[in-house]
């Protein structure tokens, strides 16, 4: 079997893979750069993988050795052509500390530029391990020092996150992982980030956990059949031992910190009457491509399309800076200091111009509402007591979101109470968003924005 195929066979069934449910038709390697000569042999490649109409760039960094330890076989590619087997080498820290030394010293290699971000320094020789939970990219945590982060799915062009967490360190923001490193290519002649080192945050935790936490304490007291059901109908979210209102009010403060931030760093404008328009059409159309991929969403496009039509008789100029454009819970991470936001990228199935596109700040308002959402509803699927549990799980939802709004205000963000129509055209456009990501991604979560969506 040729390379091609066994790579291709592989990578359609990555998390990471976008043409989920599209099927891989063609895939073709586009560069192949020895890192590492003999055994374990380390290539970089770029692949240009097609599935239905889309071309996409993928990164894989591929191991090689005659005989694959017990430890890497979870991670086998297949024969690489050569008598050795291919592997995913992220998985091997006796390889992955080349891409270490490398970006302290600033190497070459064929396309490959490594460098260090300037003024900084770190430890190297420090051995990886995969970080667990692997979404759109894959990160490896170097001795709880450094995280270096390997994108999969590689958009020609400058990676937002870099750029905006170098712009931000520039500022002294104290709310980023500093930037420490980064490695790039040329992608159809123009200069694009294949991976990131940041300074890994040791003691901190993210917001999904400690709000999965919250939401578990609550359900596991209203959910106690050892009370009276009056006792157990008495029980709100503000009772609960784990209530998270207080960090939902730091979060929001967090982000009116970094939105004002983003604002000193890279520009404000304002949107006239004929973008307030085009805004809205760009939601129509999102609802359009996402109804034609998943027809459970068409019982709710009359009632997303009132909001979207609000947003188009909007009047007055609406404010967009650059944002974050992926804020959600599993994006912030609660360190001893306070709240740090990660991973600037952006929605990773929006093209890239998109994503460095000026928006309104109140896109990473809307998008945490979803993620409140989304942490009281997830304990519910398929929970006995669910029907039981739904009125406080909204009640949990509210309280958080409410405390998230209050503080982003207060810390001199775009007050959400004031701006409700774009406030709500832009979670619907989130949630419509969501549909297609769990459809995609995770079928069994689809019923979370489906069953919000028919709440709203
Ligand atoms: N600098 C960091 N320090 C500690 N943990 C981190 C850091 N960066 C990322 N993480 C962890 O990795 C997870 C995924 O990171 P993220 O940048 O959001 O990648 P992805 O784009 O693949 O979702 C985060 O939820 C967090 O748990
Ligand atoms: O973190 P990523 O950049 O990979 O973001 C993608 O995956 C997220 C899920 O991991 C997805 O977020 C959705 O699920 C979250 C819970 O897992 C929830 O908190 C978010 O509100 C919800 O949007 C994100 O949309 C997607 O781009």
């Amino acid at each position: 079997m040729a390379i091609e195929d066994v790579l291709a066979t592989w990578l359609g069934d990555q998390r990471w893979f976008a043409g989920k449910g599209q099927g891989l038709h063609d895939l073709a390697i586009v560069a192949d750069t020895e890192l590492v000569a003999g055994e374990p042999g380390l290539r970089h490649l770029i692949v240009a993988a097609t599935h239905g109409t889309a071309v996409d760039y993928y990164q894989i960094l591929v191991g090689l050795r005659h005989r694959l330890p017990v430890r890497l076989q979870h991670v086998r590619i297949g024969p690489s052509g050569d008598g050795r087997i291919a592997y995913d080498a992220l998985h091997d820290a006796e390889l992955t500390k080349t891409l270490l030394t490398g970006i302290a010293a600033g190497s070459k290699a064929g396309p490959l530029r490594m460098g260090t971000i300037s003024g900084t320094s770190f430890a190297t020789g420090l051995d990886s391990l995969v970080l667990a939970g692997e979404q759109s990219n894959t990160s490896l945590v170097f001795g709880d020092e450094s995280i270096l982060k390997v994108f999969r799915r590689l958009s020609p062009g400058p990676n937002p996150d870099l750029e905006v967490t170098t712009a931000l360190a520039r500022l002294g923001s104290e709310q980023i992982a500093e930037p420490l490193g980064y490695i790039e290519t040329s992608l159809e002649g123009v200069t694009t980030s294949l991976a990131i080192l940041s300074h890994y945050l040791r003691l901190a935790t993210d917001g999904w956990t400690l709000a999965a936490t919250s939401v578990r304490d609550l359900y596991a007291r209203a959910g106690d059949t050892s009370q009276t059901d009056a006792d157990r109908e008495n029980i709100h979210a503000a009772d609960a031992g784990g209530d998270f209102a207080g960090e939902s009010r730091r979060l929001g403060i967090a982000t009116a910190t970094v939105h004002s931030d983003l604002a000193a760093a890279f520009g404000t404008e304002e949107l006239g009457p004929e973008e307030i328009v085009e805004l809205s059409e760009q939601m129509f159309r999102k609802l359009d491509l996402t109804v034609a991929a998943v027809p459970e969403l068409a019982k709710h496009t009359d009632m997303i399309s009132d909001a979207y039509h609000e947003v188009a008789k909007l009047r007055g100029p609406v404010p967009v800076q650059r944002v974050h454009g992926d804020y959600h819970l599993g994006q912030v991470m609660r360190t001893e200091s306070g709240w740090v936001v990660l991973d600037f990228e952006g929605e990773p199935a929006t093209p890239l111009v998109q994503r460095r596109a000026l928006s309104s700040p109140l896109r990473d308002v809307a998008g945490m509402l979803r993620s409140f959402d989304y942490a009281s509803r997830y304990q519910l699927i398929g929970h006995p007591e669910e029907a039981a549990l739904s009125e406080v799980a909204r009640d949990w939802e509210r309280r958080n979101a409410s405390a998230f709004c209050a503080g982003y205000a207060e810390a001199g963000g775009l007050d959400p109470v004031a701006n409700q129509v774009l406030l709500r055209a832009l979670q619907l456009d989130k949630a419509v968003y969501e549909v297609l990501y769990e459809a995609r991604h995770r079928p069994s979560w689809l019923p979370i924005p489906l069953d919000s969506l028919a709440e709203f």
